[in-house]
């Protein structure tokens, strides 16, 4: 483990490393800091929530001059949150040494975002179609930047970015220095690494045993489609979660399961793209703080986001892609914190969990959904919790209520009523009626295996955007580096190399579909009617935009 005092650091980046409370460097920061100072290009992989993005903020900081008046640094990602979240962590470390930064997304007033740019700041941390939006109307200029991040590459080429990237990335002199970061590195980056990274400097220190943080627990439970919300509710109230992220597979889905859930009477809330950025702001805001402790989302939230007290991620419906199941779960058990997970699988999905254990190498254990009583008891358990809490609080002060409590013992029963108490203090609307449109069972993609791809699953199909051609029906598959051996699991066996090709052997739905072009792409990645045959532009500009698929 490093020092933050080893990488020879000036003293304002130190001082603000130390204000975020950090001491020592993470493995992923001991290994990426001194390449990315040393100007090499990179690509860093390391597990979910373990400082990637320190790992290049860091030394981005330490190379700016505070008299700089140019954009000298670009980071880009994925979705808006994630750039608005990597910007506080970057004007945090760039604080004492007074440089500015902004970020740039759609759904933000862009007189607004103009009016930042006036300031000349030297970093901007933006999403890829805004950032071209900018760059459209001059009032942003790449040519002197020496330094870009991809952060979450994988997911930009998955959200169909390439060509944004491509045609941001030719405005950028090419001598420069290019970072892509991620806790996943499928097959198909290398290309992205190829055409944009020179000789780059491979780091990862994603352990040989799994993809998936060790600070999580993985669970999952079998459960029918049409079960799924009672399970949801029997699963929060028998372990209540500090803060959860519930994920949905679509748009739709979120919006519903939000609004279910909020009418039996949790605290909970959905954050998706149909949503304005300032009803997405909102959101966020009292997840954040927690006057909600459920955030109901698309994968719209399963990259990067960094949000603390996470206990729990639920996986309502399982992720199509192995990468996005690693992403997801790693919302919890961030620096350091332990956390859970449930997936819901239904009987017909069995196969596809059983390669999304492959690709992540980790066997996930199965949980036996808790009966009614013992929801129910687990409910009560902690109104009582939060009972004694009451009482025994230094300030309870309850001198105000006695009166009327020794009123009611004097006619009542003190078990009859301290029964009715909680009764009523648990709330009773677990008959209100709620309603959820059945979403089809996923099924597994068509991948080969036969390695274990060194970086995390190594395979070369394509994942939602269906970006270029061939793709999962050419059979385009790419192994990794350390190829050899098959999945082995990380307990009791029988995943080994032999079975792994058993999903990849049988035909899937996906087998015959003709190789994308163009916009069909873009209808693919909607699943829910309405919104074929065009989407929403981000702004009006047109750029594309994370809306293009459903998230
Ligand atoms: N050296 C450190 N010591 C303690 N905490 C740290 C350190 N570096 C980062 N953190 C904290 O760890 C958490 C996770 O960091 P970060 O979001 O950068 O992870 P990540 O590797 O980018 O994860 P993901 O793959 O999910 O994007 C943040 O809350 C961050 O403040
Ligand atoms: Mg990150």
């Amino acid at each position: 483990m490093s020092k933050f005092t080893d990488f020879g650091l000036e003293s304002d980046v130190l001082q603000a490393i130390s204000q975020l409370g950090y001491e020592d460097a993470t493995p992923i920061q001991s290994q990426a800091i001194p390449v990315a100072l040393s100007g090499r290009d990179m690509i860093g992989q390391a597990q979910t929530g373990t400082g990637k993005t320190a790992a290049f903020g860091i030394p981005l900081v330490s190379k700016i001059q505070a008299s700089e008046d140019r954009i000298v640094t670009l980071v880009m990602t994925p979705t808006r949150e994630l750039a608005i979240q990597v910007a506080e962590e970057i004007e945090k470390l760039g604080r004492f040494k007074g440089l500015r930064s902004l970020a740039i997304y759609g759904g933000q007033d862009i007189g607004r975002q103009i009016r930042g740019l006036r300031r000349k700041p030297q970093i901007i941390i933006g999403t890829p179609g805004r950032l071209l939006d900018h760059i459209n109307r001059k009032t942003i200029k790449l040519e002197d930047v020496q330094t870009v991040v991809l952060d979450e590459a994988d997911e930009m080429l998955d959200m169909g970015f390439m060509e944004d990237i491509q045609s941001i990335l030719s405005l950028v002199p090419a001598e420069r220095q290019t970072l892509l970061f991620s806790a996943t590195m499928p097959a198909n980056i290398q290309r992205l690494a190829q055409q944009f990274l020179r000789t780059p400097e491979h780091i990862s220190v994603i352990p040989k045993t799994s993809t998936t943080a060790s600070s999580i627990q993985q669970f999952y439970v079998e459960v029918q489609e049409r079960m799924k919300f009672d399970a949801l509710c029997r699963l929060l109230d028998m372990e209540p979660p500090e803060l959860a992220i519930v994920f949905g597979r679509t748009k739709r889905r979120v919006a519903e399961l939000s609004e279910a859930l909020m009418k039996r009477g949790y605290a909970a809330d959905g954050l998706h793209g149909d949503l304005s950025q300032n009803q997405r702001d909102a959101v966020m805001r009292k997840f954040r703080d927690g006057s909600i402790a459920v955030l109901v989302a698309t994968d719209v939230a399963a990259r990067g986001l960094d949000v603390s007290g996470v206990t729990h991620v639920i996986n309502f419906d399982l992720p199509q892609d192995p990468e996005s199941y690693t992403h997801r779960i790693g919302r919890t058990g961030r620096a350091g914190k332990e956390g859970t997970s449930w997936s819901f699988v239904t009987y017909r999905e069995m196969e596809h969990l059983h390669f999304i254990e492959r690709v992540t190498r980790f066997r996930i254990a199965k949980k036996a959904l808790p009966t009614v009583a013992e929801a129910v008891e687990g409910k009560q358990r902690v109104i009582a919790d939060r009972l004694i809490e009451a009482v025994s609080a230094e300030d309870a002060d309850l001198d105000s209520f006695k009166g009327i409590a020794t009123e009611l013992l004097e006619r009542h029963d003190s078990v009859e009523l301290l029964s009715a108490a909680i009764k009523l203090l648990a709330g009773d609307k677990n008959d209100v009626a709620v309603e959820l449109t059945p979403e089809d069972p996923i099924r597994s993609k068509k991948r080969k295996f036969g390695d274990r791809g060194g970086s995390g699953g190594g395979y070369g199909g394509q994942r939602r955007s269906g970006y270029g051609s061939g793709g999962q029906s050419g059979g385009g598959y790419r192994g990794g580096s350390s190829s050899g051996g098959g999945y082995r699991g990380g307990s009791g066996g029988g995943y080994g190399g032999g079975q792994g090709g058993r999903s990849s052997g049988s035909s899937s739905s996906y087998g015959n579909r003709k190789p994308y072009s163009g916009d069909s792409r873009r209808e693919d990645s909607y699943r829910d009617g309405g919104r074929q045959g065009g989407g929403r532009r981000e702004d009006s500009r047109g750029s594309r935009s994370e809306d293009f698929v459903n998230i």
